[in-house]
């Protein structure tokens, strides 16, 4: 019987196991933001211990960066906690990119980007999305506080076996869609817990197509559907990725990983515990309407009717997220008009999203009840963009153009959304007060948002797209 790409990466790196308890993992690369350090490191200098792999740990600060004016931080919190981390790093031995460095970013978007992250590993942060890293081929979950310094402590960490979900996705994407509208219809179809207690492995002909930036994002949002995990077996689209990156293996040892990294991908005979199909025919723009990101319709749908409720729990769940998002049971979800558009977040800012969403803006103007922002996901990506003039389409759109970090995608700081204002946004969650106290997200992809921006309320981006922006 073959084994599954989850298998083969988790037996490789058990260094203890015992019937009945979870296994000791070995980590390669342990992601340190600043929010979920501070307490690891005081942990660690409380018991005199040192972190055992400096080499495999890499850290930059991305949550509470202003992404407006960089050379004045106003806000104490934000402020302690990034020179916290400096201290750390530079105590501790930790390469940092602090936020005067051009490889500072989202710690999901600037893993990938220098080549730290590559198929095979075992990577971890103390943060839910890194299932974003396991576009590559690599099983990369979030940890808690305890556990980041467990990690920096010895590098292991442990954890029960998962069990293995397959989804694969068949056909051709129509127009209008992209990674993003196929992980929301996902979780709109098979719900925020579909994936308790399993790794998922994300495969088919929509996968096999997709770039890395777009594999990105459906991994991502994995942890959405509760997963631990999310990955994609490594191909040729993903070394060609690789290929020439900072601190990703150059020349003969490149050509050694690659054959290694080949054998990874998943036997065609392996065994899944779970497996979902999925035509990506049955696929829309989606848009988000609720309180979670499974509460998501395609965009020609209505908000459901109170009366369509299974049960009493569904029904209460409904009318609460209404009652939050100052919406109607029956609404058009195309009738919902927007005040902000946020391009952004680890799931959906990097530089395809930013030229696809380019695309949509191009000589038109945001409308004039929309205040809209493009926060590129790191300094590579804001350079590159800039080099291609992508700033110049967005600013005189009258979007405003960022510095990078986590920004809108959640009210740490001072992007915020006003209470009772709609925002179209490309990031992940949309729980009360995610954005603010009292803001009302809705969750799209890029072009989405492009197009929520240029009209002032949710719009289907297949019947305004130019002809060359079909893909
Ligand atoms: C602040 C951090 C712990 C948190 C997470 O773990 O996901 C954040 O990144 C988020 O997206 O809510
Ligand atoms: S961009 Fe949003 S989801 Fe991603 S790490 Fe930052 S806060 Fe979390």
């Amino acid at each position: 019987m073959g084994k599954s790409i989850i298998e083969k990466i988790w037996d490789k790196h058990v260094v203890y196991e015992e019937e009945g308890k979870p296994d000791l993992l070995y980590i390669d690369l342990h992601l340190v933001h600043e929010v979920t350090s501070p307490q690891a490191f005081s942990g660690l200098r409380m018991k005199g211990r040192k972190v055992r792999r400096p080499d495999k740990t890499f850290a930059t600060m991305d949550h509470n960066v202003p992404t407006d004016n960089r050379s004045e931080i106003h806000d104490k919190v934000a402020l302690n906690q990034m020179t916290t981390l400096e201290k750390n790093c530079h105590e501790f031995g930790i390469p940092l990119a602090g936020i005067d460095s051009p490889d500072q970013g989202i710690v999901h978007v600037i893993g990938p980007e220098l080549g730290l992250t590559l198929p095979g590993k075992t990577i971890v942060c103390g943060d839910s999305h890194t299932s974003t890293h396991g576009a590559f081929g690599s099983i990369a979950f979030g940890i808690g506080t305890s556990e980041v310094e467990h990690v920096l402590a010895t590098q292991t960490i442990w954890r029960a076996k998962p069990k293995t979900l397959k989804i694969d996705i068949s056909g051709t994407p129509n127009k209008g869609v992209t990674a993003k509208d196929i992980i929301l219809y996902i979780l709109s179809k098979h719900g925020f817990d579909f994936g308790t207690g399993y790794i998922i492995e994300y495969s088919g002909e929509a996968i096999r197509s997709m770039s890395m930036d777009e594999r990105m994002t459906i991994c991502n949002m994995s942890i959405e559907g509760g997963a631990r995990a999310g990955l994609v077996s490594p191909d040729e689209t993903t070394f060609s990725y690789i290929t020439g990156r900072k601190f990703a293996p150059k020349g003969e040892e490149l050509a050694k990983a690659v054959a290694e990294w080949r054998e990874l991908a998943s036997d065609d005979d392996a065994v899944y515990d779970k497996t979902i199909h999925i035509n990506a025919v049955e696929i829309a723009p989606m848009v988000s309407w609720g309180t979670n990101p499974a509460m998501t319709s395609r965009v020609h749908e209505r908000i459901p009717y109170l009366s369509d409720c299974k049960n009493e729990i569904e029904r209460k769940s409904l009318q609460n997220a209404l009652s939050y998002m100052g919406l109607t049971e029956g609404q058009r979800i195309d009738d919902i008009q927007i005040q902000h558009v946020f391009i952004g977040s680890c799931t959906n800012s990097r530089l395809e999203d930013l030229r696809q969403a380019a695309e949509i803006v191009k000589g038109k103007q945001v409308h004039s009840n929309v205040r809209a922002l493009v926060v590129p996901g790191s300094q590579q990506v804001k350079k590159q963009a800039e080099e291609e003039g992508l700033h110049r389409i967005f600013t005189e759109a009258g979007f405003e153009w960022r510095e990078s970090g986590c920004s809108m995608c959640l009210s740490m700081n001072n992007d915020i959304v006003p209470a009772g204002e709609h925002c179209a946004s490309t990031s992940n969650r949309n729980f009360e007060g995610r954005q603010g106290t009292g803001a009302r997200t809705h969750l799209v992809s890029p072009i989405m948002a492009a197009a929520a921006a240029i009209y002032g309320k949710i719009t289907d981006v297949s019947e305004v797209m130019p002809e060359e922006a079909v893909k």
